[in-house]
């Protein structure tokens, strides 16, 4: 090892992340050593409670509340507490002081992003984040160096381990949402907030990472359409099921080519996938993320998606980067080129819409419901019922089924007297 002096490393958080990478630390203290070349001290662990209860016994002299101190004494800043604020002045004094940045904080990159990468840029310092989406899978790095040469066209995948979770208990053990949110949150899986991850938030914060990164632009999250998966019920999961498909939460972005120029979209919603989908055997708290690209054709990404210690690894990857570059010199962080590509509306990119209704049981019922659809402009691809019960489902087609198309069939078909029950409009790809 060369005589570079220690590295002074302050950790913010030790909750199910930061734990896990103030033990990681301390444990491996020397293999972490000899990789950086320089002995990596971590010289406090700021958090709210210093005296609470953790998943790993912390030294207690390294614990202290006083993270703005804290953030002054260190070479390396590591930030796993989650949230905008104080996450965001703490990370701004960070790099204001000359420090470099870690974060796993989707929600942070997703919404002041520019702003940290600018400060970083001008202090010549850097903000790391592969933790931020897709947990333990190396998918941020991708993106911004090894795919920087060619053009991605889209992005898409499963990027929320808690609502796989979820789906994946109601539909493999019957469980309901609630209980098996409340295992996910056991595991260190949900966000503090975990209306984060079921309404889609999460999801759509890495989404709104991820679709920056591979078109080279800006995309602001309010631009990003969302849906979570509170509203999927028990009786749309058996009927994904009798038709032998799987619900899952997906985030898809994509480069869309257009007459007067590419545009981009980034949306995040429940979808119905064919059981023989490779995105239907992502399973438990996994996530899988597929990129397109035009010289390198179709990659895939696949591990785990949540975790306190499959995202420490991430973690400390950007650690021992960052670290790295300390002691050898080089590059600071790869600045992204911003091409400023419009964001195409949501109602330009609808995917497919599938709408299972319970009908009562005569014939000549589903026709008369897919006239009332033509009546109100929507086109229906295909109708589907269930040979033993009155369920049926319709696929709508892609270029006549906006939001507020369906809406008013939504509402004609409550009057109508043959549909006892619309179970749920839930989107297919293929
Ligand atoms: N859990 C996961 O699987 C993953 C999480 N992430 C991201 O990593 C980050 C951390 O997540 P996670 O470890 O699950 O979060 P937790 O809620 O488990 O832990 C948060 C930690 O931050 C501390 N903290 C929060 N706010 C403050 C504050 N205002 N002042 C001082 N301390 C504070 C808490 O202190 P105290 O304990 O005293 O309350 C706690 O130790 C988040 O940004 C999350 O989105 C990313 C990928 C996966
Ligand atoms: N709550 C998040 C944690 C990782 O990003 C998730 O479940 O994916």
């Amino acid at each position: 090892m060369n005589s570079y002096r220690s590295l002074r490393i302050a950790l913010l958080g030790a909750g199910s992340v930061g734990s896990q990478v103030a033990r990681l630390l301390l444990e491996h203290a020397d293999e972490l050593a000899a990789r950086v070349g320089a002995p990596l001290e971590l010289v406090g662990i700021g958090v709210r409670d210093v005296d609470a209860q953790r998943d790993v016994d912390l030294p207690r002299e390294l614990m202290t509340s006083d993270l703005g101190t804290l953030v002054a004494s260190a070479d390396i800043v590591v930030e796993l507490l989650g949230g905008i604020e104080p996450a965001r002045t703490l990370l701004l004094d960070a790099l204001a002081s000359g420090a470099d940045v870690v974060t796993a904080n989707k929600a942070l990159v997703a919404a002041h992003g520019p702003e940290l990468f600018d400060a970083a840029e001008i202090l010549g310092a850097q903000v790391a984040y592969e933790a931020a989406v897709g947990g333990a899978i190396p998918i941020i790095r991708p993106l911004e160096q090894s795919l920087a040469g060619d053009r991605v066209t889209r992005v898409m995948g499963i990027v929320n381990g808690t609502t796989n979770f979820i789906l994946d208990r109601m539909h493999t053990e019957g469980s309901s949402l609630a209980d098996a949110l409340r295992v996910a949150t056991e595991l260190g899986y949900a966000e503090a907030d975990p209306t984060a991850d079921i309404e889609g938030f999460d999801a759509a914060s890495k989404a709104t990472i991820l679709a920056s990164l591979a078109f080279h632009t800006s995309v602001p999250g309010a631009l990003v359409h969302r849906e979570g998966i509170t509203g999927i019920t028990d009786a749309m999961v058996a009927q994904a099921e009798r038709t032998g498909r799987v619900l899952k939460l997906v985030a898809i972005c994509e480069r869309l080519p257009g007459e007067g120029g590419d545009r981009v979209s980034a949306r995040v919603h429940p979808v119905s996938l064919p059981a023989t989908h490779p995105l239907a055997a992502v399973r438990e708290a996994k996530n899988a993320i597929f990129v397109t690209a035009e010289a390198a054709g179709d990659l895939m990404f696949y591990g785990a998606g949540a975790g306190g210690p499959e995202t420490a690894s991430a973690v400390l990857g950007d650690l021992v980067s960052i670290a790295r570059r300390h002691v050898l010199g080089g590059p600071g962080a790869a600045s992204s080129t911003h091409a400023d590509l419009p964001i195409a509306p949501f109602g330009d990119v609808l995917a497919r819409h599938e709408l299972a209704l319970t009908v009562a049981d005569r014939p000549g019922v589903l026709a008369a419901v897919a006239g009332l659809f033509a009546e109100h402009g929507v086109s229906v691809e295909s109708v589907r019922q269930d040979a033993r019960e009155a369920h049926a489902s319709l696929v709508l087609g892609t270029h006549t089924a906006s939001e507020a198309r369906i809406a008013s069939v939504l509402d004609a078909l409550e009057a109508h007297t043959d549909v006892e029950r619309i179970d749920s409009v839930i989107r297919l790809i293929d």
